[in-house]
């Protein structure tokens, strides 16, 4: 029995708990060890002791499950949240300049801001939660375990009559060993102090890292060039004078002030568009049709100085809708139901608060055809990846829906329909003239020329900035006018020919005759 008061010590009992929260680590199953351990501490414990020892196992096992939360599922939640959050980001990063043609900069705020406050709140419920855990961990296997370790001490104790005098003096060279021990663990503790601070300077590493990234970001978003004024004109016309368009040439995206003409995609453009009076652009690949866009839309500042200005109509007085609306070249769909699709910019609780229905959106829909997807795709609030969903030329007509919902005063059309069909972009044309809108179109197609009334050509110049040209197109009433005029000559060219021989004829008889001709007589 001494001998077993020798052999089950303190740190007999730190091994049990040890072995016990390797034992839980490993889902429970008995390891190798642990059945090799008990069995060994059996010899000493005797039959009693083993019991004991078994039923703590299972009252720390039971304990354990019952306060284990479902980690597995916790981390998958947070996975697709870390996912959702990171998707968004690469998305606003990767169409920065559709999203700005939009003007969806709060819109994509909005959702990034609600998907990281999800994950965020996921994260912190996951802290909460494992703080209780631990807390329970710790306390079952270090006290229940220590307290049944000291139990299990007193077991020889308690159930047998020897002398005590054997254990006095096992404590007193019991006292020594534990000071050695002591010691030991401070010397331990010196040498893992020394690690963490090399830890220490890792971190610190890391955090300079950290912060040198955040500097960069936040001195860029500094440097950025202001968005240029945008100038109202009053009597609602888009106007453009004296601008050159250029690429922005230093990093802060300033509008170079050596602007020189090599540098300039185009040079000193002016061009006036009044209501209802339709602009289209038009020009070979790369001569800078976008880039004027830019300049319109207010993404590029117009350069020249002083002479260059950009005036747009004014906004509408709630300035729920711009009056100026932008559709890039590439098709941007916001991560949302198909709702917000047609929506966007806007909200849904803007779109309640607007007063707009989903009538409405149907007969918008039925305007760009496709009447068919709400029910396609199961219904207004559907929420899918619709980039991948839609086809190029469905998403096309989508962003055409925009125009329609949000009838801004001028819309500028970059090469937004080059995948639907000529009859099909006709239709919508004329269906967005009808409804008020003034196109300014830029487009390669020439049967897109007859929906407007001016026309700027742009001529790629290899010596320079493009040539470009204005010209007017003139109404439907005005071509017609002059096809009747032209149909009138060409018949009246094929009587040329009768009146040519009748002429020949008369002369005959004249000569024949002897009657001599007018001319002759005078
Ligand atoms: N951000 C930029 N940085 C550098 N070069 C640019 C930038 N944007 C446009 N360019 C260049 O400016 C020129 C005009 O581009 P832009 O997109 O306006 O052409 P485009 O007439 O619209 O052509 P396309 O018909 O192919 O759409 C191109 O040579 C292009 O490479």
């Amino acid at each position: 029995m001494t001998c077993t008061f020798h052999l089950i010590r303190r740190h007999d009992v730190d091994a049990w708990a040890g072995s016990l929260s390797g034992l839980y680590g490993n889902l429970l199953k008995p390891s190798l060890d642990i059945i090799l351990f008990t069995s060994q501490l059996s010899r000493s414990l005797g039959v009693r002791g083993t019991i004991l020892l078994f039923l703590n196992y299972y009252a720390t096992v039971r304990i354990l499950r019952a306060v284990t939360p479902a980690f597995g599922r916790l981390a998958a939640v947070e996975a697709r949240l870390e996912g959702e959050y990171r998707r968004g980001v690469g998305r606003v990063g990767r169409e920065s300049e559709e999203v700005a043609f939009y003007d969806g900069g709060g819109r994509e705020k909005d959702i990034l801001s609600r998907a990281y406050l999800r994950l965020i709140r996921h994260v912190n419920s996951i802290y909460k939660i494992r703080i209780a855990y631990e807390w329970t961990e710790d306390y079952v296997i270090k006290y229940l375990w220590s307290a049944a370790g000291y139990g299990l001490i007193a077991v020889p104790l308690l159930f047998t009559r020897t002398k005590r005098s054997l254990g006095v003096q096992s404590d007193s060279s019991e006292a020594g060993r534990n000071r050695a021990r002591d010691d030991a663990v401070a010397g331990r503790t010196e040498a893992d102090a020394g690690g963490r601070l090399m830890y220490a300077y890792k971190d610190l590493l890391e955090l300079a890292g950290l912060t040198t990234r955040l500097y960069t970001l936040i001195s860029t978003l500094h440097n950025l060039p202001r968005t240029p004024e945008g100038q109202v004109n009053i009597d609602g016309s888009f106007e453009v004078r004296n601008v050159d368009v250029a690429i922005p040439s230093n990093s802060s995206g300033e509008a170079s002030a050596s602007s020189t003409p090599t540098s300039a995609l185009v040079q000193d453009l002016s061009f006036v568009v009044r209501p209802n009076e339709h602009l289209m652009i038009t020009g070979s690949n790369g001569v800078g049709k976008t880039a004027i866009a830019r300049v319109l839309a207010g993404l590029w500042s117009p350069q020249n100085g002083a002479f260059a200005s950009v005036h747009t109509p004014p906004n509408a007085h709630d300035h729920m809708e711009p009056s100026v609306f932008v559709v890039p070249q590439r098709a941007y769909m916001v991560s949302g139901s198909l709702l917000d699709q047609i929506i966007y910019p806007h909200t849904y609780p803007e779109f309640v608060k607007a007063s707009r229905t989903v009538d409405e959106l149907e007969d918008i829909l039925e305007k760009v055809f496709l009447t068919y997807l709400p029910e396609r795709e199961g219904g207004w609030m559907t929420k899918k990846e619709w980039r991948d969903v839609l086809s190029g030329g469905e998403k096309q007509r989508m962003s055409l829906a925009r125009v329609f919902y949000h009838r801004p005063k001028f819309a500028i059309l970059d090469e937004c329909t080059s995948a639907v069909s000529s009859d099909v972009e006709g239709r919508m044309y004329e269906s967005l003239k009808a409804i008020g809108v003034t196109l300014i179109t830029i487009s390669l197609r020439p049967s897109l020329t007859k929906y407007h009334t001016q026309l700027l050509t742009l001529n790629l110049d290899s010596s320079g900035p493009a040539q470009w040209m204005l010209s007017r197109v003139g109404t439907a009433e005005e071509r017609m006018e002059i096809n009747r005029e032209i149909k009138n000559l060409e018949e009246r060219l094929a009587d040329v020919e009768s009146w040519e021989a009748r002429v020949k004829e008369l002369d005959e008889l004249l000569s024949a005759g002897g009657i001599s001709s007018s001319a002759d007589t005078t």
